[in-house]
């Protein structure tokens, strides 16, 4: 069922914030100096590849010396501010360590439904991916309040969804800091078992989800099967995984069974085939 995923071309990955940083908000450069290597060679491999990435807000609040992540909003914003200068001054850092060129997007999901503002962004990746240069998005959050305003609500795993369909990637692969979907959260129960294989996010899939509860990721699992409800929807298969040791994309492309596997709704392939 999954040799299929050998043959994608164009592969978006998302690393949610318990994946790029510390507990404490810090950028984790043992994770990101692998994960830039390691896109780099599936890059120079042939694979095009997109990187969505989290971990302004955790960076940002570090650097200006907060305990714990910004209640209010305008802080959040300003944490954000600080924090993605950083986050990709590090991408930069790695990825040059490989001669591997990294452009930054930064989106909000109103981009989406305009269609100008979504043809600018496409001709964007076009031209990036074209180049063999790798995007690294993040939402715009200073303008955009809509994923950091209520931390149940929306987040950087749909805006990975979106920019998967805006790319016509072949998969979405969502790293985060549990190994894929459990029939229960597998942080409160401990007999949680590890779902394989999604045929369908339905309503009983969706139940199984619960929130995050570290105090640096948002959303939870019920953001990441929205999200992979979105992509395979739009004919894209979708894993999600862990992050803990990013060599781990190595297996998924090679069809292993590492984490959950969502499988595109085949209905989506024949609408476009139409
Ligand atoms: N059914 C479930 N299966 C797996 N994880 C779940 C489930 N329900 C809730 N979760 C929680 O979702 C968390 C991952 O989401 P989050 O902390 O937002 O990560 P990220 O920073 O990668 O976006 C897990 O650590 C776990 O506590
Ligand atoms: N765009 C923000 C939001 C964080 C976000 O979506 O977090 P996550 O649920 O860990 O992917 C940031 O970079 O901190």
């Amino acid at each position: 069922m999954r040799e299929k995923i050998k043959e994608a071309t164009t592969i978006v990955v998302k690393m949610g914030t318990t994946s790029v940083t510390h507990a404490n908000g810090t950028l984790d450069f043992k994770k990101l100096e692998i994960l830039a290597r390691v896109l780099t060679d599936l890059e120079n491999s042939g694979k095009k590849i997109v990187l969505v990435s989290s971990g302004a807000i955790g960076a940002g609040m570090n650097r200006m010396k907060l305990k714990e992540r910004p209640k209010t909003l305008k802080e959040k914003q300003a944490a954000a501010s600080v924090g993605q200068g950083l986050l990709m001054r590090v991408y930069h850092k790695f990825f040059d360590e490989y001669h591997q060129t990294v452009g930054q997007i930064l989106l909000t999901k109103d981009v989406f439904k305009h269609s100008i503002k979504r043809n600018n962004a496409m001709n964007t990746f076009n031209a990036l991916i074209d180049d063999g240069i790798i995007p690294i998005v993040n939402e715009n959050d200073c303008i955009a309040t809509d994923e950091i305003e209520e931390e149940c609500f929306g987040d950087n795993d749909i805006l990975s969804a979106m920019t998967a369909d805006l790319v016509s990637a072949d998969l979405l692969i969502i790293l985060s800091d549990v190994d894929g979907l459990y029939d229960d959260n597998p942080s409160l129960n401990k007999d949680a078992q590890l779902i394989r294989t999604v045929p369908q996010v339905d309503n009983k899939i969706l139940k199984s989800a619960g929130s995050s509860i570290t105090c640096l990721g948002t959303g939870g699992m019920i953001t990441k099967l929205g999200a992979a409800k979105y992509a395979t929807n739009c004919g894209i298969d979708v894993i999600i995984a862990s992050g803990d040791d990013c060599k781990t994309l190595y297996d998924i492309l090679d069809g292993q069974e590492v984490g959950t596997i969502f499988l595109r709704n085949s209905k989506s392939n024949e609408i476009i085939q139409d």
